[in-house]
């Protein structure tokens, strides 16, 4: 029907485009333009449809596409891609899968509330393409809609909000996930100027695959539901949509697999933030404003990243002894000195980075920082507030270590856990540790050779601990017993200076005497 209508109005469309060229050359521009106006009128009065187009660009957006038509795209590539005749394939940048939209051109229907709807594709050629475009970059595409007349209203205050909204989440369902980290600030100027650059985040942790006990778990994921549930309530209480998260833990503990299995849970970006690469506190603004909602912004180890106060400086060369001592805290600060020249991102900075600026832009994001020594963390900065939740990640108990064992060896028990129970009390194993001991090395490997392998490595680490702890207390008896001697050698020197005073003294007096 519509077809038939439609082409019926080609050939009269057609007609009168004849006539008006001959009316072109014959007839003045000022008596031209009031005949269109009038022939716009009558065809308007006749054609009982609507139509509506949608630019890929709006005007007054010249490089953007429009976020309507980009909509449309999505919904009419699910929708409608059954029916369309001719269709575009495009694969995804840096996937596998392919998206499917309608061909220039190409007219498919839809169907709302039993009332049908026609869409077209089409695109506008400009009479000269520009010297520096790619081909066919010039080309100026719409999606045009045309329903009758009678379903003007329901088409254009219900109908369009369903396909938009159904684009936007077809969008949410299909886009790829991204990794961002921030390039050095001096790297910010000239022909790339992006402050992040983004790899797509494929990390393979979920809640499922992290060890650690249950009942915590549980609550972390609870939290995180909640969270990612409540952009009314944050509304209505009047805080902006976002929670901090502080991770800490020794080294291997599950801190960074948490951070990938919290963005694959609520399907968010993560931005990784290594703040030694920003030069100073308004670089770090800058950072923040070109973050996207349903994200998560991630400061690692964030005791190392920054000499954040004075007062932390004094702290920390406090702590220097023991830096030395420890090869990871060695390590750390090694890397530390090296980067942290030409940072000047201070506490403050960072703190107006979590409250001010951050309360204040944009919505649906998480903080998150991670360290391996809390009690080094300056007390303001992961107050409740800041940092809403503090999760403990630790060595590998029982409960992670069943967890672990189901993941890597799919056994849910065996009657060597119970062992491995006891030892994993008696000695602190990483979950990290304990996984790669999980993990069969070879094709002749089972759970039971792993398990025993856990076992050994268990059993070393528990002598280790005892040797270390021996050759500790030999030290510190060695210590004490000098500490003992040099006393024993001090008050001998006091006896020694004493008796030396009153002989002296007795000399002086003879002295005196004579
Ligand atoms: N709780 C855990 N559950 C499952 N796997 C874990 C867990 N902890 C560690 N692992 C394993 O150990 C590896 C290292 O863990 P991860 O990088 O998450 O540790 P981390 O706490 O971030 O350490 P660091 O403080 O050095 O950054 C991971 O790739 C993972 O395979
Ligand atoms: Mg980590």
């Amino acid at each position: 029907m519509m077809m038939g209508d439609m082409t019926q109005l080609g050939s009269l469309m057609a007609g009168v485009m004849f006539i008006w060229a001959i009316f072109r050359q014959v007839v003045p521009d000022e008596f031209r333009k009031d005949l269109k106006k009038y022939t716009n009128k009558i065809i308007s009065y006749i054609y009982p449809y609507i139509e509506i187009t949608f630019h890929e660009y709006e005007l007054d957006g010249w490089f953007e596409r429009s976020k309507a038509f980009l909509s449309i795209e999505r919904y009419l590539s699910t929708t409608t891609s059954n029916t369309a005749k001719r269709l575009k394939a495009n694969v995804v940048k840096d996937s596998e899968s392919v998206v499917l939209s309608m061909e220039d051109y190409e007219e498919v229907t839809d169907e709302f509330n039993g009332i049908k709807i026609w869409w077209t594709s089409s695109k506008n050629i400009p009479s000269q393409r520009s010297l520096f475009s790619l081909r066919g970059e010039d080309d100026k595409r719409y999606y045009k809609l045309t329903c009758k007349r009678e379903h003007r209203e329901t088409v254009t205050k219900v109908y369009l909000k369903h396909v938009l909204d159904e684009g936007k989440a077809i969008a949410v369902r299909t886009r790829q996930r991204k990794l961002y980290t921030n390039n050095k600030s001096e790297n910010w100027y000239g022909y790339k100027r992006t402050v992040w650059s983004h790899i797509v985040f494929e990390h393979p942790s979920t809640f499922d695959t992290l060890a650690m006990d249950p009942k915590k778990k549980k609550e972390i994921l609870d939290d995180l539901r909640m969270f990612s549930m409540s952009k009314d309530y944050y509304k209505k209480v009047g805080k902006s949509w976002k929670r901090g998260y502080l991770l800490y833990g020794p080294p291997g503990t599950g801190k960074s697999s948490m951070i990938a299995a919290m963005a694959n849970l609520l399907e968010y970006d993560i931005y990784d933030l290594e703040l030694t690469s920003v030069k100073d506190n308004t670089d770090l603004r800058k950072l923040l404003i070109d973050t996207s909602s349903k994200s998560i912004i991630v400061i690692e180890d964030i005791d190392c990243s920054l000499d954040l106060t004075g007062q932390r400086k004094e702290k920390k060369e406090e702590g220097e002894d023991q830096d030395e001592k420890d090869p990871v805290a060695k390590k750390v600060k090694k890397g530390k000195d090296k980067e942290n020249k030409g940072s000047e991102v201070t506490l403050s900075g960072l703190l107006n980075f979590i409250d001010g600026l951050w309360s204040a832009c944009g919505s649906e994001r998480l903080i998150v920082f991670t360290t391996n020594y809390v009690e080094k963390l300056d007390p303001a900065l992961i107050r409740r507030g800041r940092m809403d939740m503090h999760i403990e990640l630790s060595y590998c108990c029982y409960e992670t270590f069943k967890v672990l064992a189901k993941n890597y060896l799919d056994v849910d028990s065996h009657e060597l856990f119970a062992t491995i129970g006891q030892l994993l009390e008696e000695t602190n194993m990483t979950p990290a540790d304990v996984a790669e001991n999980l993990m069969p090395k070879s094709n002749e490997a089972n759970a039971e050779t792993c398990l025993n392998k856990l076992i050994k490595s268990l059993e070393f680490a528990k002598e280790e601990a005892r040797l270390k702890a021996v050759e500790v207390a030999r030290i510190k008896a060695e210590e004490e017993e000098k500490g003992k001697k040099s006393e024993e050698n001090d008050e001998k020197v006091q006896e020694i200076d004493a008796q030396l005073d009153d002989g002296e003294g007795k000399e002086t007096n003879k002295v005196q005497v004579t």
